[in-house]
C-alpha cells in the first residue's frame, strides 16, 4: 500500500470531507445536546449533512486558519486531520499561537496501520516550522494522544442543582441590572465579552471565525432542546459585564422536565456572576439547573448555604497540550515565585534536553545546560503543568515526574501555580 501524507487541493475537498467524523458519523461516549455544545445542532450530528453543509465545510477548508492534512492510500483519501490557527492565553496574559488539532479520523477499514501517526508527524513538524510552539486538542478518547506528547492541561465540570436546594449565604443587591435580549443583541455582546474574558483567563482559546454567527439567526436545534434564551448583565454604568445562554428543553420524561440547561456563561465581575446565577437558579417553572463545560474552581458553591447542593455529575479533561519548543514555551509565561530549577525533559519525537529555568513574576530565561537535573519529566507532563492546572507534586506522586532534589516538585508547583484554575470555555 502506497501512503502519501499531504495537504489537499480544493478539488479534493469533498473526498477529504467524507472521511471526517462530522460527515462520516462519529460515535462519542456521551452525545452532547446542542445546549452543551454551544452550537445550533447536537454533536455528533444526528442527521447526515445536507449538500449546502458540505459546500460550507468545503469552503472552510480553504480558509487560511484551517490547515488540513490527508493520508492518501494508493491515491485515495483514507484519513485526515487538520490544524486550526487559534491563540491560548498563558500565565502573565500573553496570547500565544496554538495549533489546534481537530477533525481527525481514519476510515474504519484503514485503521491501525499507522496513518494517524504519519498525519500527526506531518502536522507537528509543520507547526514547528511555522514557529508555533504550542499545539492542543480535545480528545475523543483518552488513550490516543499521549503517545504523541499531548497531555491534559485544562479540565471541566458538569454540575447540576435542584432549585429547591438553592439558597445563597448572603443577601445581594444588584448594583447593575439583568436583561433578556434577542439573538441579534447576543451576537454583538458575546464576541466583546469573550475577548475581555480571554485577556484575563489562563487557558482560554480564541474563537474560530464565525463562532458567534449562529446566535443572531437563532435556529431551532433538532434535538428538542428548544430555542436559546439570552441573558445579559449590565453594570451600574450600563456596560455589559456578563451574559448567559440557556435553553429550556421539552421532555416526555417527567424527571427531565423543568430543566434549565446553561449553554454558556461568562461574568467579568463577582456582582455580574452573582446576579446571573441568582436568576438562573431561581427561574420560574424550573426544577433543576444543569451547567456543563464549567471551570473546576466554580465559585458558586461557596456562595450557597449548602455547598453540597451543587452536585458534580461529570468531570473530564478539556484542552490537551503539546509543547513543541521547551525554552520558547517556558520563556513565554510568567511565574508565581522566583526560583531556578534544572528540568530534564524527554521527547521521543523532537529530541530530549536539559534546561535551567530561571523564573520569576516578570518572566523567565530557559538555557540548555549540562548540570545535574532537579527533576526529570516527559514532554507530556510538562504540557500538563504548563498552564498551572496540574500540580508537579501530584505527578511526582504518580511516578510521572522524578525528583532528583528533595522538594523540587513543590518548588515547581510554587513557580507554576496560577490564581484561578486554567479554563477554556471555547474549543475548536
Ligand atoms: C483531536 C480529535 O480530532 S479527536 C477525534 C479522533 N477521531 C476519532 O476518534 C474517530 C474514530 N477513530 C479513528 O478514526 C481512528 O481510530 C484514529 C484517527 C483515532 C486513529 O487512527 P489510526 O490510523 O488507526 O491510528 P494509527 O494506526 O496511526 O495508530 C497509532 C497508535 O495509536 C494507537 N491508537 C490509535 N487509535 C487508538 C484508539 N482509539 N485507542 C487506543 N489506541 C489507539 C494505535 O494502536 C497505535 O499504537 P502504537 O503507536 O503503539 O502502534
Amino acid at each position: 500500500m502506497a501512503i502519501e501524507i499531504r495537504p489537499i487541493t480544493a478539488a479534493e475537498s469533498q473526498e477529504y470531507l467524507r472521511v471526517l467524523p462530522y460527515v462520516n458519523g462519529f460515535l462519542q461516549e456521551e452525545p452532547e445536546p446542542s445546549a452543551w455544545y454551544a452550537g445550533t445542532a447536537a454533536w455528533p450530528p444526528q442527521v447526515p449533512p445536507a449538500a449546502t453543509d458540505l459546500q460550507r465545510y468545503a469552503e472552510e477548508l480553504q480558509a487560511d486558519w484551517f490547515r488540513p492534512q490527508a493520508a492518501f492510500v494508493d491515491g485515495k483519501i483514507a484519513g485526515g486531520s487538520a490544524i486550526v490557527s487559534v491563540q491560548v492565553t498563558v500565565p502573565g496574559g500573553r496570547q500565544l499561537a496554538l495549533g489546534g488539532v481537530t477533525s481527525t479520523a481514519v476510515l474504519p477499514t484503514y485503521r491501525r496501520r499507522g496513518l494517524l501517526r504519519k498525519i500527526m508527524s506531518a502536522m507537528l513538524t509543520d507547526c514547528r516550522e511555522r514557529g508555533e510552539f504550542l499545539v492542543g486538542l480535545s480528545a475523543s478518547e483518552g488513550t490516543i494522544y499521549g503517545r504523541y506528547g499531548f497531555s491534559p492541561a485544562t479540565f471541566q465540570h458538569r454540575w447540576e442543582v435542584r432549585r429547591t436546594d438553592v439558597s445563597f449565604r448572603s443577601e445581594f443587591t444588584d448594583p447593575g441590572e439583568l436583561e433578556l435580549v434577542d439573538g441579534a443583541v447576543a451576537a454583538e455582546v458575546w464576541p466583546v465579552l469573550h475577548e475581555q474574558v480571554r485577556a484575563e483567563r489562563v487557558g482560554e482559546i480564541s474563537p474560530l471565525p464565525g463562532k458567534w454567527d449562529g446566535l443572531a439567526s437563532g435556529g431551532l436545534p433538532a434535538d428538542g432542546s428548544g430555542p436559546a434564551h439570552h441573558l445579559v448583565h449590565r453594570d451600574a454604568a450600563g456596560a455589559v459585564d456578563g451574559a448567559a445562554i440557556f435553553r429550556l428543553p421539552w421532555s416526555p420524561d417527567p424527571e427531565q422536565a423543568g430543566v434549565l440547561q446553561v449553554e454558556a456563561f461568562e461574568a467579568l465581575t463577582s456582582d455580574a456572576y452573582r446576579a446571573l446565577w441568582g436568576l438562573l437558579l431561581d427561574f420560574d417553572l424550573t426544577k433543576r439547573v444543569v451547567a456543563a463545560r464549567r471551570p473546576v474552581d466554580e465559585p458558586l458553591r461557596w456562595m450557597l448555604t449548602n455547598p453540597r447542593a451543587l452536585k458534580l455529575t461529570r468531570t473530564r479533561d478539556n484542552l490537551w497540550l503539546r509543547i513543541l519548543d521547551v525554552p520558547r514555551a517556558l520563556e513565554a509565561r510568567t511565574y508565581a515565585a522566583t526560583d531556578s530549577l534544572v528540568l530534564d525533559v524527554s521527547d521521543d519525537l523532537f529530541g530530549s534536553g536539559r534546561w535551567r529555568l530561571d523564573a520569576g513574576p516578570d518572566g523567565a530565561t530557559c538555557t540548555a545546560v549540562d548540570q545535574q537535573a532537579d527533576v526529570s519529566l516527559g514532554i507530556g507532563e510538562l504540557g500538563s503543568l504548563y498552564l498551572g492546572g496540574v500540580r508537579a507534586s501530584e505527578l511526582a506522586y504518580a511516578g510521572r515526574i522524578a525528583e532528583h532534589q528533595s522538594g523540587a516538585a513543590s518548588r515547581l508547583d510554587a513557580l507554576l501555580r496560577t490564581d484561578r484554575q486554567p479554563h477554556n470555555a471555547v474549543g475548536f
